[in-house]
């Protein structure tokens, strides 16, 4: 599925705080957002899942404006995993995956067989099987991170919106999640700090500053020292090693 954003703009009472911003992910595209804190990664992303609404622009999904779909078709094509997962409600782990089915069924709807198999799929897919049964409130921040992206998973989606999702994950478990997301060959939006990261999974970069598209290309187009400089105002070198993979190695001065 293609993710088109055309002409976005989105302001915090006079605050402009996206400005006239546009961006392309082709189907099955992995595009990496990179920026400084507080440029305007999120509240982007937000746009797009619809927790804001710009006050110009469009955003559409092969095509069709999101704004003409309902919540719940909107959720049938696009999953979510967010930085901050705040409930109100302390819920089963099983029972927070099993929301991802949600968009897939009536209001009143049974989960079936088939939803907990689906389930059960998504938490083997992230490693956390063995805990179903536990209240999401007792995991840890990174067991939290993996059981929502279970939960996007067994949304079923085309599309995947990730907003720093490795946030709370140690190097094993950001690798393994970024690896899943990678290997299913979803359209995938993921704002990204880590520039190494970044680098290794996106197949385009789009840099954001000042909520302005800075550059965009692939990570070795995009990733140079100058952008660097004058982006985040640090001086790095770029290298590749003998995999071809970019290596980003940050100066102290
Ligand atoms: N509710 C709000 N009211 C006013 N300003 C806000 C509000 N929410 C966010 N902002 C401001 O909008 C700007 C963009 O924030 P945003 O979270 O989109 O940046 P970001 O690029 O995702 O940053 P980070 O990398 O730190 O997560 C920031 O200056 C932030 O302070």
């Amino acid at each position: 599925m293609r993710i088109d954003a055309e002409g976005l703009s989105f302001s915090w009472g006079s605050t402009r705080i996206l400005k006239d911003i546009s961006l392309r992910a082709e189907d099955g595209c992995f595009v990496g957002l990179i920026g400084p804190n507080g440029s305007g990664k999120s509240t982007f992303l937000k746009c797009i899942y619809r927790v804001l609404q710009p006050k110009m622009g469009c955003i559409r999904l092969d095509g069709e404006p999101l704004s003409h779909m309902s919540h719940k078709e909107a959720a049938k094509r696009l999953g979510v995993v967010a930085q901050h997962n705040a409930y109100d409600f302390d819920f089963l782990v099983k029972d927070m995956v099993l929301m991802g089915r949600a968009p897939h069924k009536r209001a009143m709807d049974r989960d079936t067989a088939e939803d907990y198999a689906i389930m059960r799929e998504a938490l083997r897919q992230v490693g956390m099987e063995a805990l179903e049964n536990r209240p999401f409130s007792s995991l840890s921040g990174g067991e939290q991170q993996r059981v929502i992206l279970a939960r996007a998973l067994a949304q079923r989606t085309e599309a995947l919106i990730l907003d720093e999702p490795t946030n709370h994950l140690d190097i094993k478990y950001q690798l393994q999640l970024l690896n899943i997301v990678k290997s299913m060959h979803k359209t995938v939006l993921s704002a990204f700090h880590d520039l190494n990261l970044a680098a290794m999974y996106s197949d385009v970069i789009y840099v954001v500053k000042d909520g302005q598209i800075y550059s965009r290309g692939t990570p070795r187009e995009v990733l140079t020292e100058r952008m660097i400089e004058e982006v985040y105002g640090v001086r790095a070198k770029i290298r590749t090693d003998e995999d071809g993979q970019l290596l980003i190695i940050y100066q102290a001065k």
